[in-house]
């Protein structure tokens, strides 16, 4: 990978620890001599260490990390972390060694005692589910600094800590990062954090260190079942954001049918709610909390969140689709579990006139006055196609053009059915390429052609690649009164190619591309 690396936020005045507090702490085993030991930070990466680090040599998919151990010492890690294979591996680097059976279901705990972030946490709000996790951080998020708090927050897109922005790697980042991240925001004076949690997060102990006040579920369909053996597997890891190690309270999306299962399984008190004409009926009715769009138009999405009691909240949001409403509905029922009132939020939403959230990427109209609307939008799975399809289409009164391909080394089974929903929602299809990886996007464009053409109905279609042409040739098609959806790329300012990630901004390209047609 290149240097466009983000970086990786830590506090800024970071109290040493000695490690033989550590030690003594969690019963830990050792080799070597912690006289006098002290750390500063931990890390997995010898590509993001810092003099004082502890180095934690976790077993990864292609290297076991102590055999970087020599590296480690060098670049001034003070001992290392690690299991006895790693132990032998990490002999040689003169560092002291404390063992632990399994260094990734450590490296939390051990970065929450490295950092403190045990002491005065800020709320915690943790969201999961396939879609829409990024899109109910940022309107928790938002609503959060609407009531005047200083906010955090971990997405796909970006880190926040009050005003201070970076762009992420991971979705939920490993827990060295996170938890030096809470340790930063403490700094900064945060009160309240939106963080994301992918499934990967919860299977690989990202999170572990950290008990969120409310936990919120989405919803869940189709994807990352590279990961995953099955849906069933994929689900079950969804699951554990819902023990009492990891949330005090949840609130629990009826969308998809997952949703009821998720309650049933949840080890913690939850709350549930359902979107009116989206839910079934069975799972409306039963829901404590109901969400029902009132109105839509190009520029927001009003809707009215009623719960227990009769109690009520009409508001808006700057964002399209009945989606978008959920996530909004969820993000403020998990602030009225962690405490604030329905009432106080929505006379500071009113205040504002409605959520002010900017969420980079999703369904984002890139689009001036004049000319086709064009949106660029992250959506990479047949349902998120399906929802945000549905959404332009009602705003367009010409023909709904839809611009996508589909990431390689990641889920090839769900490439018919994104091609098929595409074909399904547009009238015409322009199908490229996005993040290749080490597959060839020849192969990739097959598959999704061979999905488009499952499709009842037929759109024109047409291959182009790079994206760099495709959306010229869609925007070149396009008329007044046509809109055009990007799935795919969202916010990212690269594509990972062979690897290397080569930058590249389909909202740049796609403004481009309008002003190269005179449409700017
Ligand atoms: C499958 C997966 O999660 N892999 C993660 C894993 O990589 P790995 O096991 O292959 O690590 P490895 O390369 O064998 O290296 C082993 C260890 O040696 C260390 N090392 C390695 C090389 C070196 O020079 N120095 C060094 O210290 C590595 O940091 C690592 O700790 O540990 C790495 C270090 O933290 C992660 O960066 C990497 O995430 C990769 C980039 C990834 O793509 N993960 C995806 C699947 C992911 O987690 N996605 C989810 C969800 C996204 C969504 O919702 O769409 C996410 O939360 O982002
Ligand atoms: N509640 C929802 N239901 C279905 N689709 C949604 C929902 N919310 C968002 N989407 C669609 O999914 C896309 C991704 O949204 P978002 O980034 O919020 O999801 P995510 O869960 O964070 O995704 P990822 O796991 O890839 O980071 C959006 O651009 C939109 O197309």
């Amino acid at each position: 990978m290149s240097s466009r690396i983000p970086p990786i936020l830590r506090p800024e005045h970071p109290t040493p620890r000695p490690l033989a507090g550590l030690v003594q702490e969690f019963g830990l085993e050792y080799r070597g001599d912690l006289d006098g030991v002290e750390v500063t930070g931990v890390t997995l990466s010898t590509n993001d260490l810092h003099p004082g680090d502890l180095f934690v040599g976790v077993p990864g998919s292609k290297a076991h990390g102590a055999s970087f151990a020599t590296a480690a010492a060098e670049g001034g890690a003070v001992a290392i972390v690690t299991d006895e294979v790693g132990a032998e591996l990490a002999a040689d680097s003169g560092l002291p060694i404390v063992l632990v059976p399994s260094p990734r279901a450590a490296l939390g705990e051990i970065a929450a005692w490295v950092y403190r972030t045990d002491d005065t946490p800020p709320l915690l709000f943790g969201v999961t589910g396939t879609n829409g996790k990024t899109s109910t951080s940022y309107l928790l998020e938002a609503v959060l600094r609407q009531l005047g708090l200083v906010t955090g927050l971990s997405t796909t897109a970006e880190r926040h800590i009050g005003e201070l922005s970076v762009v992420s790697l991971l979705t939920t980042p490993e827990a060295s990062e996170m938890h030096a991240l809470l340790a930063r925001m403490r700094e900064a004076g945060v009160r309240a954090v939106a963080v994301e949690v992918s499934a990967q997060a919860l299977s690989r102990h990202r999170v572990d260190g950290l008990v969120f006040d409310v936990a919120g579920f989405t919803n869940l369909s189709h994807d990352h079942l590279d990961d995953y053996a099955d849906m069933e597997t994929y689900f079950q890891a969804k699951l554990p954001l819902f023990d009492p190690e990891h949330a005090r309270r949840g609130v629990v999306c009826l969308d998809t049918a997952y949703g009821r299962r998720v309650v049933d399984a949840s080890r913690i008190p939850v709350t549930t709610i359902a979107t009116i004409g989206h839910a079934s009926a069975d799972d409306v009715a039963s829901a404590e909390w109901t969400v029902e769009v009132l109105d839509e138009t190009a520029g927001y999405t009003e809707f009215k969140l009623t719960g227990p009691d009769g109690r009520e909240l009409v508001t808006r949001e700057p964002l399209i689709g009945w989606h978008m409403a959920a996530n909004a509905a969820l993000a403020i029922v998990m602030l009225v579990e962690a405490g604030f009132e329905l009432e106080a939020i929505g006379a500071a939403l009113d205040a504002d006139g409605g959520i002010r959230a900017y969420l980079p990427g999703r369904t984002e109209r890139v689009s001036g006055e004049r000319g086709p609307s064009v949106y660029v939008d992250f959506g990479h799975s047949p349902d998120a196609f399906e929802n945000t399809l549905a959404a332009v289409r009602k705003f367009t009164t010409g023909r709904t053009i839809m611009v996508f391909g589909a990431d390689g080394d990641r889920d090839a089974t769900k490439r018919h059915d994104m091609g098929r929903v595409a074909a399904e929602g547009s009238d015409i299809l322009v199908i490229t390429d996005h993040h290749p990886r080490f597959e060839d996007p020849v192969s990739i464009r097959k598959t999704l052609l061979e999905g488009a053409a499952l499709a009842e109905h037929q759109p024109e279609i047409h291959e182009v690649s790079p994206p760099e042409q495709a959306i010229r040739v869609a925007v070149g098609l396009a008329r007044e009164g046509d809109s055009i959806l990007w799935a795919g790329p969202g916010h990212q300012d690269y594509r990972d190619i062979r690897g290397v990630r080569t930058p590249y901004s389909a909202r740049e390209e796609a403004r481009a591309a309008l002003r190269e047609a005179g449409w700017a």
